[in-house]
Order: structure tokens, then sequence, then C-alpha cells
């Protein structure tokens, strides 16, 4: 079936087209191609413009409420290219997957990114329907059936799954956060996301505004489509019209929009009085202005991949393999490479099985003397350690780069024994760097990027909870397909530490909601620990 939904789709909207040219002739598609003029051209430009920054704008809010990172100008750059390609690809949604899935990968939690773009899709459809709905109640006698029906019924639909929502994630979904099934807890946090990204105070205020501002933005260039097609009749009596034309393009019968969109125009302006015909050349123009609406995107697509190729060309290497040789390990065994980089520091990766070029499971691990070889329970870096060697080994396969010189986050061994005394005086672990008159975080990721390079690794799932080593490692040409979380079980020696790494330096470290909330000495669902 999933194999051919596409097709089916893609069926569905030609077949509407064919029964449309049957029926009123192929001269009101032909007209619709013909109107559209420099007028019309530039207009659309500069609505598509309101409109795309509108819909990164909400797009922005609700990733950011998510804990991802999103600038708004590269927002309205992916918006764009998605739009362009969801007009130039079957099935009409390609170019969104494409924005979501790029957008979590980028940010290291591709079923985040993914659900901040339906969240912020759905917002957008959410204010389509329920303009639809007041449509049929405000003027029934524009809107003849089945549509009628099948907008009330939509209508219903969203209050029915917003209700079944918000109850549920008053009830199951509280437990279920705790739950030790995988699926219970992925319901949960997607519970959260929905809730998160939609439903509070400071998300639902804007993203409604600006789906508001989206949709007027749509209404516009289907007013200038009306009259680019000659229609004069005024705007009020349009209006109606265009907005169910406008859900009619969220059906999933259409390439690229076209299909319902024409439907739904003739049936509704010949039951306007104003001609069927005339109706199928409006969504024609419509249809062709949001297309030039959306070319910028080819513009950036080109940018991108031409971008790409660039960094793709490799940087000559400033790492050195010295020697390899076999490691036995409590954890299994491994193969140590030694490497001189850069600065004549040696560097040291340890591979487990045969590791695939793409998807290897990698951990760049700082090193840290005293989590490391003491066991210090001020930070979690000897357990993280352990486990993404555990890990590795469990996989099958994989990668773990020892990253010397980032003892201390990059300052050295003894600062950051003087940054320990600072913090038992105190001060929080970003304060004590700040307070010696030392960078936060110094960490060089070059020689590590190189190492998985030189090591045949293409893209990583890598092991870290901090999305600045994402970014840092990205930058270095490391493709991360993705973040997998490294959980451990906090103590009372690291936990304060612990929070300031989430709120100061926003490391991914959910456990620490979840410990808290969960009663005290009953640890964490074992799921969690890698
Ligand atoms: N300056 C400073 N460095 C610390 C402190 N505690 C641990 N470190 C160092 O921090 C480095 C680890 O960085 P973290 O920020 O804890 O974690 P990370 O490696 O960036 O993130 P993950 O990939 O999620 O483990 C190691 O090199 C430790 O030596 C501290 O209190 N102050
Ligand atoms: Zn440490």
């Amino acid at each position: 079936m999933k194999r051919f939904w596409p097709w089916l789709r893609i069926l569905g909207a030609l077949g509407i087209l064919a029964v449309l040219a049957g029926q009123l002739g192929t001269q009101a598609f032909l007209d619709g191609l013909r109107e559209v003029d420099a007028t019309g051209v530039a207009a659309a430009l500069g609505i598509g413009f309101a409109t795309t920054l509108f819909s990164a704008g909400r797009w922005c809010l609700v990733a950011r409420r998510l804990s991802l990172q999103l600038p708004l100008w590269s927002a309205v750059g992916e918006y764009y290219r998605a739009l362009f390609l969801n007009g130039v690809l079957p099935a009409g949604v390609l170019g969104d997957v494409h924005r979501a899935v790029q957008h979590g990968r980028e940010s290291g939690d591709v079923l985040r990114g993914v659900r901040a773009v339906v969240l912020e899709r759905t917002a957008g459809q959410i204010v389509v329907i329920g303009a639809s709905v007041a449509v049929v109640l405000s003027t029934p006698s524009v809107v003849p059936p089945p549509i009628d029906g099948v907008v009330m019924v939509a209508g219903i639909v969203v209050v029915v799954l917003a209700l079944t929502a918000v109850v549920t994630g008053m009830t199951a979904g509280k437990h279920w956060i705790h739950s030790g099934s995988r699926w219970r807890r992925g319901f949960a946090v997607t519970l959260a996301d929905v809730r998160l990204g939609l439903l509070t105070k400071e998300t639902w205020p804007g993203v409604s505004l600006l789906s508001i501002a989206t949709l007027a933005g749509h209404l516009a260039l289907f007013v200038v489509a009306a009259r680019a097609a000659g229609v004069t009749a005024p705007v009020g009596e349009l209006l109606p019209l265009m907005i169910l034309a406008l859900l009619a393009m969220g059906l999933p019968l259409n390439i690229g929009g076209w299909g319902p969109r024409e439907g739904v125009c003739a049936l509704l302006f010949g039951a306007a009085g104003l001609g069927s015909a005339q109706g199928v050349t409006v969504a024609v123009v419509y249809g062709v202005l949001a297309l030039v609406a959306s070319l910028p995107g080819a513009g950036v697509l080109l940018a991108r991949s031409l971008k790409s190729h660039r960094t793709d060309r490799s940087t000559p290497m400033t790492v050195e393999r010295v020697v390899e040789t076999r490691l036995p390990t409590h954890y299994g065994v491994f193969r140590a490479y030694g490497y001189l980089d850069a600065d004549g520091t040696e560097q040291m990766a340890l591979v487990h099985g045969e590791i695939a070029g793409f998807g290897t499971l990698a951990r760049v691990h700082s090193e840290c003397l005293t989590g490391d070889v003491f066991s210090s329970m001020h930070c979690e870096c000897g357990d993280q350690l352990a486990a993404a060697l555990r890990a590795i080994v469990e996989e099958g396969a994989g990668v773990l780069v020892y990253a010397q010189g980032h003892e201390g986050r990059g300052i050295g061994l003894l600062a950051k024994l003087k940054a320990m005394r600072l913090q038992d005086e105190g001060l929080d672990t970003v304060e004590a760097n700040i307070a010696l008159g030392l960078p936060v975080d110094a960490r060089d990721y070059r020689a590590a990027a190189e190492i998985l390079t030189d090591l045949g690794v293409r893209s990583v799932r890598l092991l870290s909870n901090n999305p600045t080593k994402v970014d840092q490692l990205k930058l270095h040409g490391v493709r991360i397909s993705e973040r997998v979380p490294l959980l451990v079980t906090p103590n009372d020696e690291n936990l304060r530490y612990l929070r300031t790494k989430q709120e100061r330096m926003h490391h991914f470290l959910p456990h620490l909601d979840l410990a808290e909330s969960s009663e005290r000495g009953q640890g964490l669902p074992e799921a969690l620990h890698q």
C-alpha cells in the first residue's frame, strides 16, 4: 500500500483534471496559463515572500519550543526550498519531508525535527479548516453538497482529536513518560511535544497569528489570480470560495496542490453563478502564481547543492596515522589507531567490528582524567565512556575517538581542577571558567573529525547529549545522521553540575526531569541507560 499511495495520489489528481477538461474543454486551462503577466509575477513574488516569512516564523516558534535551534533566515531558506520541491515533485509533500528530516538531523534529533514540521503544518491546516467551517456556517448558500458535509466532518475531526490529545496528555501521557515500554514513552513524549509546540501560552497565540497571516497571504494571491483571470466579482463574494479552495489543496489527492483545487473551484464558481470554466481558470492562474512564488526555493536548492559540492571536496588532512594495534578490553576487542595531530598531540581511536561508512555508531569522548581514570563523581564522563564502549560492542561495530587536548573542555587539567574548587565554593561549572578568565568551552574538533574521515566513516550516529558537539563536528565536515542520547544516572554529587549543563549549555538531559518527578530512590527507567 505504501508503494502504491504516491501513484494513487497522482492518478486521483490527474483523474480530477481529466474530468474537468472533458466537461469544460481545455480552454479554461489554457486561458489560465495565458493570463499570467509581469504584474502577476511581481505580486506573486511579493506575497510569496510575506507568506513564506510568516510560515517560517511559525516553524521557528514551534521548533525552538521543542529545544531545536532554528535561526529565522535559515528557516526562510529551507521553507522556500520545501515549497519549491512540494510544487515540482509528485505527492506535494516531499519538500516538507526533506525539510523536516534535514533539520532534525542537523539538530541531532530527527524525530523532534519531524514533529516540529508536522506540528507547524498542522497548525496552518487547523486555521484553514476553522475558516472553512466559519464559511459553511455563515454563508451556507455558497457551499453546495458534498463540500459542506466534508468541511463540517473535518471540523468535528479536529475538535475530537484536540480533545483526545488534551485528555490523553493529562491522563495516560503523564504516567507513560515513566513507562518501561519504548512505545508508551514515545507516545508520551510526542504528546508532550504537541502540548509544548502548540498548546502552551508561549506558542499558541504566536502560532495562531502567524497561521492567520499566512492564510491572508494565500487569499491575497487568490484575489490577484481572480483579477488576472478577469473575474470582477467583489472580494467579499470571492473570499469564501477561495478559503474552501485552499482547504481542498490540503487533500491528499493532488500533485503539488493541483487537482482538487480546480475541481472545487469549478463546483463553487458554478454554484455562485460565476461559471465553472471561470473557476478552473482562476484555480490554474493561482497554481501558476504559487509556483512562481516558490521559485526563490529553486535558488536556495542550487546554492545549497553547490555549497555541499564544495565542502565535499577533500581538504588536506592534518592528522597522521602512526600506528594500529589490537586492544582487548573488558568490554570487547578493539583495534586501536594512534595518530599525531597538527599540534603534535597524541590521539587515539578505538574501532570495534567492521564499521560501515554510513550511520556508524560513534562517540567523540573528551578526555577527562578525573572522571575517566579516577571515576570522579563530579562529572559523568567515566560512566559515559563505559556506556559508549558497551553500546559499541553491543551494536557489533562502532568507533570511539578519545579526544586528547579536550581536558576540562579545552582549558586543561590544572585549570579544570581550579574550576572544580570554585564550584565547591558555590559557582557553577560555567561561572567557574569565566571567573578564571577562561573560555566556557575551548575544544577544537578538527582532529577528531579527521580521524573519523581517515577511518572511512562518512556519517555517524553520534553518542552525545551536547548540541554544540554536534554543530562543531558538522562544521568540520562530519555528517551526523542521528544524535543518540548517552544518559547516565545522576548522583547527589553531580546533579547540580548536570542541571547547569542542561540549562546553560543546552545539553539534552531529559532524564533529569524524569528523575526529579519520579519517587526518590526509585531511579530511572532501565531503558534510559545506554
Ligand atoms: N572546565 C570544566 N570542565 C569540566 C568540568 N567537569 C568536566 N569537565 C570536562 O568536560 C569535558 C566533557 O564535556 P561535557 O560538557 O561534560 O560533555 P560533552 O562531552 O561535551 O557532551 P557529551 O557528548 O554529551 O558527553 C571533559 O573534558 C571534562 O574534563 C568542570 O567542572 N569544568
Ligand atoms: Zn569529566
